[in-house]
């Protein structure tokens, strides 16, 4: 009955059914869809923005894991959205299917990633390729910068070419990882390397139009969180609004710098267009997780089951160099984390103020974007009604 329901509101889950079928892949989220549709629909808690909502007509991004055998991916699917331990991942076996995850049950990014099995021939003919990319948002091709590359590059050539050739819209990006096991110099020398080799082969079959990005990741630091938030901003369509509320808090504030978080995955999602450095990103991510830890182990009552992050979660960390940092709520699924002077923290109340008007405009971003998709589920759902009264499957809709 439910999933009766959940057919007939969305057409694309229906044809992302299909395509399941198609590739055979493994998912597993699938009861947890159905628990996120009946909460969307009976809207579960009021004034919660329901921004995981899975079925609200809005084609969720796919972000491809895509690499030679054992270059780590899915290792990095484990340690940020599974909070797998970098070393357990030592024992993670091989993947053989596609693996599909979908990454919008308990954080505010909302798409899917397909985790792909190193040695998958994606380009056999009996292997729909096409379909697969043509709903991907972002490609990340995986190269274990502690073997050779090169046969790792020239796959990434190929996955490439014919991906852009299906959908030119594909963010590629190339995660270099691994990278823990080497020195600066030589993950510089290794990065510049593998750019010009991989841009070289897009020149010589004449593709400098594709855009490459490259990443130095490794599990074993926060890079492989930093990388990940870059690849997810550029998925996001309200992210220029975000860094506009942001930059406009952070004047009006003293603030120096300001983060706005997805506290489950830790990836940002937006920050100020000040610089970004890497520290002040680590320093953000370790308060988080004190928070989270505190309130797991102090703030639930009587140890019940219930949400260590809520409303009233906030932390003031003086730092001895004369800096604070300064972590407050802005959604279920977001938190806002600030670097300030001591002298600007004295204006306490202002800032208070200040972030108060920066969670109303927030809210209204996404009471828009609330608004689009629920025009696009409505809209789908006629389409995939009409499709069905054509295909005289009028049964199935109902
Ligand atoms: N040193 C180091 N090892 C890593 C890193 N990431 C992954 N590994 C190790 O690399 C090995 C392979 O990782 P997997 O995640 O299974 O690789 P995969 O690409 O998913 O492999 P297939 O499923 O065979 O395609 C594991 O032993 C991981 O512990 C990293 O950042 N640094």
């Amino acid at each position: 009955m439910a999933s009766q329901r959940q057919r007939a509101a969305s057409g694309e889950e229906e044809e992302e059914e299909e395509e399941d079928s198609a590739l055979g892949y493994y998912d597993d989220e699938d009861d947890d869809d159905l628990e996120a549709f009946s909460e969307a629909e009976l809207g579960s808690e009021d004034g919660v923005l329901r921004f995981s909502d899975s079925l609200s007509g809005e084609v969720k991004p796919r972000i491809l894991l895509m690499g030679l055998r054992r270059s780590g991916k899915s290792s990095i699917q484990k340690v940020v959205f599974h909070k797998m331990s970098p070393n357990e991942t030592l024992f993670l076996e091989s993947t053989n299917k596609i693996c599909r995850e979908d990454v919008s049950s308990s954080s505010f990014v909302s798409f899917q990633i397909w985790d792909f099995p190193g040695q998958i021939d994606f380009f056999d003919p009996t292997f729909d390729y096409e379909m697969i990319f043509r709903g991907t948002g972002a490609l990340i091709f995986v190269i274990d910068s502690q073997d050779d590359y090169v046969e790792a590059l020239s796959r990434l050539h190929l996955t490439v070419t014919r991906a852009y050739n299906v959908n030119p819209d594909i963010n590629f990006e190339v995660f270099i990882h691994k990278v823990d096991g080497l020195s600066d110099d030589h993950k510089i020398e290794k990065q510049r390397d593998i750019h010009k080799r991989a841009n070289d082969d897009l020149a010589d079959a004449s593709l400098e139009r594709i855009l490459l990005s490259f990443y130095l990741t490794s599990i074993y630091d926060h890079s492989i969180f930093e990388a990940f938030s870059k690849v997810v901003q550029k998925l996001i369509p309200q992210l220029p609004t975000l860094e506009n509320l942001l930059n406009i808090f952070i004047s009006n504030s003293g603030i120096e710098k300001a983060f706005l978080f997805d506290v489950v995955s830790k990836i940002y999602i937006a920050t100020d267009s000040s610089p970004v450095d890497m520290q002040t990103y680590e320093l953000s991510c370790d308060m988080i997780d004190v928070v989270i830890d505190i309130s797991c182990i102090y703030g639930l009552a009587n140890s019940e089951a219930g949400s260590p992050y809520d409303n009233e979660s906030m932390a003031i960390i003086h730092l001895n160099n004369t800096t604070v940092m300064y972590l407050k709520e802005v959604t279920k699924f977001l938190a806002m984390v600030c670097f300030l002077r001591k002298e600007s923290f004295g204006r306490k109340g202002l800032i208070d103020y200040n972030f108060h008007c920066f969670k109303k405009a927030i809210q209204e971003v996404f009471d828009v974007r609330l608004k689009v998709q629920q025009n696009r589920k409505l809209l789908s759902q006629r389409r995939w009604s009409k499709l069905t009264m054509t295909n005289g499957g009028v049964g199935n809709a109902h």
